[in-house]
């Protein structure tokens, strides 16, 4: 449905040239709701504003549906953008006009009666569940009401990608829960492809099929969900993920020697990610015996994604070095995926991640 072929972006002013956007390819298909994740500065709205030419890419082509949109008439692209709904963190509302209005501005010469612009209005507020605000104004909404405003206004002209700028961010958890599910909803209800920038990981956890890390103006790592949350590459992406799984707060706690346990000679701290039906898996039992080791769980977490559980623990292995060595294998055999933290014996070996 979107297709971004080798898309960069430069900003020039007189004395320094900021390289946003360096070569990005991607592609999100019908229907599919598409995270892209990054931390401030990497390019996420660059290039999101790039999909609906708001930003004139440098170089590339921007592909929705079967057009080319950097191949359009200034014409021809106002005409395409409206299969291109957005909504912003600001919901970037107009605060003179009803809810009512702001819902019908975009239907303005779409050659809609009076009557079809008011039934249409209506059902876009039943569709966000408004419909008792109707003829309220912005600054009587509440955040997540002015979102779901923007959500029928972005609809209004039944397009098929809705993009979404961290559209949650200026939102509580609560509400921001109640605003993904929403999207979601119209996923489903309505096909539409929904691609969204957000900082936040629990976002892309809640909704997203796919997502996109961007790093420094780059893509670095893309996937299906599940994937990404149980087999992450790259730095940036483990970091997003250990905000989910609370990594960080373990290892500080294992620097502040909460668990009153050093790593010894016989002893590895491993770190053991297991997914879906491997949940129901007794392999700490398991390569306890097979190995003759202890395995001690230091911490442990189950988040539930795409309806798959995905289990995450921190264990203390000990025993025999070859025994707990064997163990890794042992498990990726049994897709089960361990991490050495920090090894005991050869620490050079590994990189320590809580020191
Ligand atoms: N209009 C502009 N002129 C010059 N530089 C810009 C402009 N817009 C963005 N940039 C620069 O491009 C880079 C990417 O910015 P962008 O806003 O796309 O990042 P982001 O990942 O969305 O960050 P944030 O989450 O903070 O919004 C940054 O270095 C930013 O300063």
């Amino acid at each position: 449905m979107i297709s971004l072929r080798d898309i960069r972006k430069v900003y020039l002013s007189d004395n320094s040239r900021v390289d946003a956007i360096r070569g990005v390819s991607l592609e999100i298909g019908e229907g599919e709701i598409c995270g892209i994740i990054g931390f401030s500065g990497a390019g996420k709205s660059t290039l999101v504003r790039c999909i609906n030419l708001l930003e004139n890419p440098t170089s590339g082509k921007i592909f929705v549906g079967n057009q080319e949109l950097t191949a359009l008439s200034p014409k021809e692209l106002r005409e395409a953008r409206k299969n291109i709904g957005m909504i912003f963190q600001h919901f970037n509302l107009m605060q003179s006009k009803t809810v009512s209005k702001n819902i019908a501005y975009p239907l303005k010469g779409s050659g809609l009666s009076k009557e079809q612009i008011k039934k249409r209005v209506s059902e876009l507020l039943e569709l966000v569940g408004l419909s008792d605000k109707a003829n309220n104004y912005p600054t009587q909404l509440s955040g997540g009401q002015k979102q779901r405003v923007a959500i029928a206004r972005a609809l209004a002209n039944n397009p098929k990608v809705l993009l979404c700028d961290e559209a949650t961010s200026a939102l509580d958890p609560q509400t921001t829960q109640s605003i993904l599910s929403l999207l979601k909803d119209i996923n489903k209800k309505l096909g539409l492809t929904i691609v969204i920038i957000t900082h936040e990981m629990h976002v892309v956890k809640e909704i997203c099929d796919n997502v996109a890390v961007m790093e420094n103006g780059n893509i670095v790592e893309h996937g299906d969900l599940i994937q990404i949350f149980t087999k992450p590459k790259v730095k940036v992406t483990k970091d997003f993920i250990a905000t989910i799984f609370q990594e960080n707060k373990i290892y500080e706690l294992l620097e502040k020697d909460y668990f009153r346990n050093e790593i010894r000679k016989d002893e590895v701290l491993a770190k053991i990610v297991f997914v879906g039906q491997n949940t129901g898996q007794a392999f700490i039992s398991k390569i306890s015996r097979k190995f003759k080791i202890d395995a001690s769980i230091l911490f442990g977490n189950i988040e539930i994604i795409q309806n798959t559980p995905i289990g995450y623990l921190v264990v203390k292995l000990s025993g025999q070095i070859e025994n707990i060595l064997n163990v890794e294998s042992y498990l990726k055999e049994n897709n089960i995926e361990l991490e050495v933290i920090k090894n005991g014996t050869f620490n050079s070996k590994y990189t320590t991640q809580c020191s």
